[in-house]
């Protein structure tokens, strides 16, 4: 080997979450460990190591830190997993390097420049374009699908004898933006929807609005609430796509992502885990088998639990988001809960949702086949301890606040599960009757003549009234006491 020249890679971006080298080849790992990658190699035969995630975001960063290192001249792009070919991030950098840029708008309505590929992926528009497509063409690309193909790529690569560096390091600044945020709990959030789709809207909109602002474990900051709860209570069996679809998702990536949830798969290399593993046989058990079994013996069981969480799990970075998934049949219902230590609420939650939609589903319909229950499905909660949105997808956040959130509340019907109110004068006082949703079945009486006080009484003793509901309450009531005061006859909501 040649090769006598030391290069020094210089990151603006995620700069803790590359390995680096003194050679000229940066290798892009996609969802493979970037670990993985690098036991096979020496740091003089490549520059940088790191993982790329998604296209609309991470490529972005990827040509800022590649215009500072203008002495990396080769580029090795792993595309081997199916997350590689769900997010479609490796594709989109090839076409990058292939195809070049328009200028065109990005998903949150940005002057950007788009990458042409089928697979969206945006660069910031400040980037100076002569600089982008000297670096496009100065770059030498492969695209390899196994880590060993990669290895031998990038070992090919490093034979070559140094060449000089294309350019003197570029650099454009990045603007960030720090969001306002109103006043709120930070911990235990209840949120509800019939969709998924709903259900994430108003997430979305409670994170975006009320999360603290917290630095990452990935060199950023994102928005968190802790221990957030979300009830979806009517997903349909074929799954709501709304349309346009706004989710961050499609069916086709959907079919993918549920055999990751429902099937197993074996270990490989650079994998960390796929939920599939973890139920299936991580534990050498199937764990998705022994819950259909659990419940077709004891139908009223609490202990249909399944478990991804692995104590060996500390040992090494890359524990499975999700940890824990319980099934409860209530009133012939199933209903299932699972629980994210830490959950993207913008990118994954979605697909999460969908996935555990379809193994609730799947568990139905087994119980259903295999014996006499012919369970209803019931709702799919999840419960995400850290609840938190990237600042890489805080303004695709509020793109999509501005977009849905009013017209998902102006959609809001007025059942409450707390129940109804029927307010009456009865002998010069206020008179309330708690009613039962549906069935309409008496279940409480207050009365007074102070509405201030009398809907305190009401809101202490169902403290789950909606909010909205209890705004109501109150006008009925001061109308009422107004009724009252200057001796006329009170109709409800007259
Ligand atoms: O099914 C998944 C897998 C991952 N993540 C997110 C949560 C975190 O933002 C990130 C994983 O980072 P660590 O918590 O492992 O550092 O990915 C999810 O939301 N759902």
């Amino acid at each position: 080997m040649g090769q006598v020249t030391q290069f020094h890679y210089t990151a603006q971006h995620k700069p803790n979450q590359l390995i680096y080298g003194s050679g000229q080849v940066a290798v892009i790992t996609g969802w493979t460990v970037k670990q993985a990658i690098a036991k096979h190699l020496q740091p003089s035969e490549y520059a940088v190591i790191g993982q790329l995630y998604s296209p609309t975001r991470g490529i972005n960063l990827l040509v800022r830190n590649l215009l500072l290192n203008p002495h990396v001249r080769y580029v090795v792009i792993l595309n081997a997993t199916k997350e590689d070919k769900n997010a479609g991030a490796g594709e989109c950098l090839r076409d990058f390097f292939h195809h070049g840029v328009q200028e065109s708008v990005s998903d949150t309505g940005r002057k950007s420049w788009v990458i042409r590929s089928h697979i969206p992926g945006y660069i910031d528009i400040d980037i100076d374009i002569r600089a982008i497509e000297k670096l496009r063409h100065a770059l030498k690309v492969e695209v390899a699908t196994s880590i060993a193909e990669a290895v031998e790529k990038i070992k090919a690569f490093a034979q070559i004898e140094a060449v000089e560096p294309w350019g003197i390091p570029l650099d454009f600044p990045m603007a960030t933006v720090e969001p306002t945020v109103l006043p709120g709990t930070r911990y235990g959030h209840r949120i509800e929807g019939k969709t998924i789709a709903e259900t994430w809207v108003k997430i979305i909109h409670r994170i975006k609005t009320t999360g603290t602002i917290r630095p990452t474990g990935y060199d950023g900051k994102w928005q968190e609430l802790i221990d957030l709860m979300a009830v979806v209570t009517a997903e349909p069996a074929d799954f709501y796509f709304p349309e346009p679809n706004y989710l961050p998702i499609d069916r086709s990536f959907l079919t993918e992502y549920i055999s990751q949830i429902l099937d197993d798969s074996p270990y490989r290399e650079g994998v960390k885990y796929t939920y599939g593993q973890r139920l299936r046989s991580w534990f050498d058990r199937d764990q998705i088998e022994q819950v259909i079994e659990k419940l077709i013996g004891e139908i009223d069981a609490a202990s249909a639990v399944m478990t991804l969480w692995d104590v060996k799990d500390h040992d090494k970075g890359g524990s499975p988001c999700l940890n824990h998934i319980w099934l409860r049949v209530v009133d012939n219902e199933l209903s299932l809960t699972a629980i994210f230590r830490s959950n993207d609420m913008f990118a994954a939650w979605p697909a999460n949702a969908m996935g555990l939609r379809a193994l609730q589903k799947h568990i139905r319909d087994e119980i259903a086949n295999r014996s006499a229950y012919d369970l209803y499905m019931g709702p799919l909660i999840t419960l995400s301890q850290s609840a938190h949105i990237y600042d890489d997808t805080w303004s695709n956040a509020e793109q999509l606040i501005k977009q849905q959130y009013a017209a998902i509340c102006s959609k809001l019907d007025y059942a409450d599960p707390a129940g109804n109110f029927l307010i009456e004068i009865a002998d010069g006082q206020i008179v309330v009757t708690h009613t039962t949703p549906g069935s309409g079945e008496i279940v409480g009486c207050y009365s007074g003549k102070n509405a201030l006080k009398l809907a305190r009484e009401i809101c202490a003793a169902s403290p789950a009234i909606c909010p909205d509901h209890a705004a109501y309450l109150g006008m009925e009531l001061q109308k009422a006491a107004d009724c009252i005061k200057l001796d006329k006859a009170y109709i409800q909501d007259r």
